[in-house]
């Protein structure tokens, strides 16, 4: 990777103790500033200005196995996350979303108390610093470091602090990245440039992706790609043994020593200026290569907001118009999620507003995105699956397409009929599409994409990682592609860059077909899309379990949403004019009235979401009547949206 400008941007003050006292104690500490203005945290509310401090020794050596050195940082400011002498009971396990972890790190939402408390974040940076060291079976003369970054999240900054103390303390070097996207994080474990003190051998990203400001969490990875659950329970199981100990002042060793370190560089100057690099490589280096089209940007606030001067202005796009591009954790405008409908009807409106050729949206982490082109279609979900389909079919033909549960039968038709490829209908999570995509491949079948309609998307060519930018640099690639797009290049470069690929690669079709004069704005990007049916009718409700609720007897609301879909599923087979999904990994799918539903747990949150699918809002009724008809014994269940949806108008 080619060198950055920015450089190194600071050290935080990192006094490392060699010669530590006989006794493990909570030292004194002088603020030191944290210097953030010299790095570019892009404005808004996460610029920090104010000091900030970290007191790292105030918790006890985690893992005395490993640890072999001890550590003092003194930036200045939040307290330390630690010195709690009565910590209260956490359940940890309970803060696994699958593979990733979170958690409510605001106070103030009614029934949601915070559990990423600092001294629990700590103990999670301390538990993955564990594992990591474990996992690299490193000696102890090379620091491992690990490379953390954020989103727009309010709590970002306590938690950097609190999980840059648990990485630390364990004698691992930290490296803050400030504000930056999931793909970044990843990506720092694979960069080699020291000017950038990569590659890490861990990362961690702060996000909670689209979930509201109040919640928080964390996503780990390693140059092997994202960690999975079992290796997130194992964390977070680490993590609970280091909070008991946390007022364990049997654990003090006076032999160690710390010199562990904080740094803070620049990485996302460098991250955009190579995904720049590869769209121009892949347009057969022109240098501006997006000269001529107008494209509007919706960061939704989140951390997205760089691809519009970072990247799409370099390659010569005008981006005026762009909205919501400053990293804002209150989320004032809309959710900063592709799914979201006032998303979509955001940047929908400022693709028309602008007569732009084409809009750009992307979550708070930037790990999902979405495209609308010039008329104001919108480029998600199915429609988004079916445009990347093609694009992969073109390179690929006959491969196999693997999708969430929630995708449309009319996808189905469209990739099979249409493209001659073939869809794979999985499980609703994005690590659940890509494992299966690689289980798909080791067996001999070959898969070269799995997206989810939530807007998640990874390539086999890129790693499997999931990486909602270089998505839309598939689309630009595609606009480009038909003078000057060579697929090789993109193939080589997409090794290199593992993020945002999905982005890029929609990039480069609008940039290939502006070269070779086919017609103007996206219509590229819509002709390819054409023959996807869609329906006249398609929701998503949202049925929640009230987990207080005496219904669930003790148990949880796991245990009553399958009890809940058992029901579902009885009740269906008596009905003659309805079919239950042949093949279904997911949930109770169920075909009739000339559309479909699914009825599934949510994964992650106490809700059992519902897709209804129809020709008509009759016929979308009809469906949504037999699942009203099958809950409305479940009184822990809120089925208020659905009573709402079945009512005769
Ligand atoms: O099951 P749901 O509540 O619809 O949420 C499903 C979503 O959960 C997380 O956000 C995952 O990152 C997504 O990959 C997934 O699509």
């Amino acid at each position: 990777m080619a060198a950055m400008s920015g450089k190194i941007a600071q050290n935080v003050i990192v006094a490392q103790n060699r010669q530590l006292g006989s006794q493990y104690r909570r030292e004194s500490h002088r603020p030191v500033p944290f210097m953030s203005n010299l790095l570019p945290i892009h404005g808004g509310k996460l610029a920090w200005t104010c000091l900030f401090s970290m007191k790292l020794p105030s918790l006890p050596i985690y893992q005395s196995g490993f640890v072999s050195r001890r550590t003092t940082i003194n930036c200045n400011a939040a307290s330390s996350a630690t010195a709690v002498p009565n910590l209260e009971k956490v359940d940890f396990l309970k803060l696994q979303n699958g593979s990733d972890i979170r958690g409510v790190a605001i106070a103030g939402v009614e029934g949601e108390p915070v559990s990423l408390t600092k001294p629990v974040t700590e103990a999670i940076g301390a538990a993955f610093a564990a594992w990591l060291l474990e996992k690299k079976k490193t000696d102890a003369s090379q620091p491992l470091r690990i490379s953390i970054g954020h989103d727009s999240r309010i709590s970002a900054p306590v938690l950097l602090d609190a999980v840059s103390q648990g990485v630390a303390g364990a004698g691992l070097d930290v490296i803050q990245f400030g504000l930056a996207s999931t793909p970044a994080m990843f990506n720092s474990t694979l960069t080699e440039d020291e000017t950038v003190l990569c590659p890490a051998d861990g990362a961690i990203m702060i996000t909670a992706s689209h979930l509201p400001y109040n919640r928080n969490g964390f996503k780990f990875f390693t140059n092997g790609g994202g960690l999975g659950k079992p290796d997130i329970k194992d964390i977070l199981e680490r993590a609970a043994d280091i909070y008991s100990k946390f007022t364990d002042e049997g654990l003090i060793d006076s032999k160690r020593q710390a010199s562990a370190s904080v740094k803070r560089v620049d990485y996302m100057t460098l991250y955009a200026s190579d995904l720049v690099k590869a769209v121009r490589k892949a347009a057969g280096n022109i240098e501006k290569p997006l000269e001529g089209f107008h494209i509007v940007v919706d960061a939704g606030n989140g951390a997205g907001g760089f691809f519009a001067a970072k990247v799409l202005e370099p390659l010569g796009a005008n981006t005026s118009g762009s909205q919501f591009l400053e990293p804002d954790g209150l989320f004032p405008n809309h959710i900063p999620n592709p799914e979201d409908k006032a998303a979509m009807e955001a940047i929908t409106q400022a693709v028309l507003d602008n007569n732009a050729d084409l809009g750009i949206i992307f979550d708070t982490d930037v790990d999902r995105s979405a495209a609308v082109d010039a008329t104001g279609r919108e480029f998600n979900r199915n429609r988004l699956i079916a445009l990347t389909s093609a694009i992969v079919l073109e390179e690929h033909p006959g491969t196999t397409i693997v999708t969430d549960s929630v995708t449309s039968d009319e996808l189905t038709t469209f990739i099979e009929k249409k493209l001659g490829g073939k869809h794979h209908r999985f499980k609703r999570g994005y690590k659940n599409v890509i494992d299966e995509a690689i289980r798909l491949n080791s067996i001999g079948e070959e898969s070269h994409l799995a997206i989810e309609t939530s807007g998640h998307g990874a390539l086999k060519e890129n790693n499997w990682l999931d990486d909602g930018a270089y998505l839309m640099v598939l689309v630009v690639q595609t606009l480009c592609s038909n003078l000057l797009f060579h697929f090789s290049s993109l193939l080589e470069l997409s090794l290199t860059f593992l993020f945002h690929h999905l982005q890029v690669k929609l990039l480069n079709k609008l940039a290939s077909a502006r070269t070779s004069g086919i017609g103007g704005g996206s219509k590229v990007l819509t002709d390819l899309v054409e023959g996807l049916r869609e329906p006249a009718v398609a929701v998503e409700l949202r049925l929640k379990i009230d987990q207080n609720h005496p219904d669930l007897k003790g148990g949880s609301f796991r245990e009553y949403g399958e009890a809940v879909l058992k029901h579902l599923e009885n009740l269906v087979t008596l009905d003659p004019k309805l079919q239950k999904a042949p093949v279904n990994y997911e949930g109770v799918r169920v075909s009739g009235h000339g559309g479909w539903f699914l009825l599934r747990l949510s994964l992650h949150d106490p809700v059992l979401p519902l897709n209804i699918e129809a020709p008509s809002n009759e016929d979308a009724v009809k469906l949504g009547l037999t699942v009203a008809s099958a809950v409305k014994e479940f009184h822990a269940l809120d089925t208020s949206a659905l009573d709402k949806f079945v009512q005769p108008s």
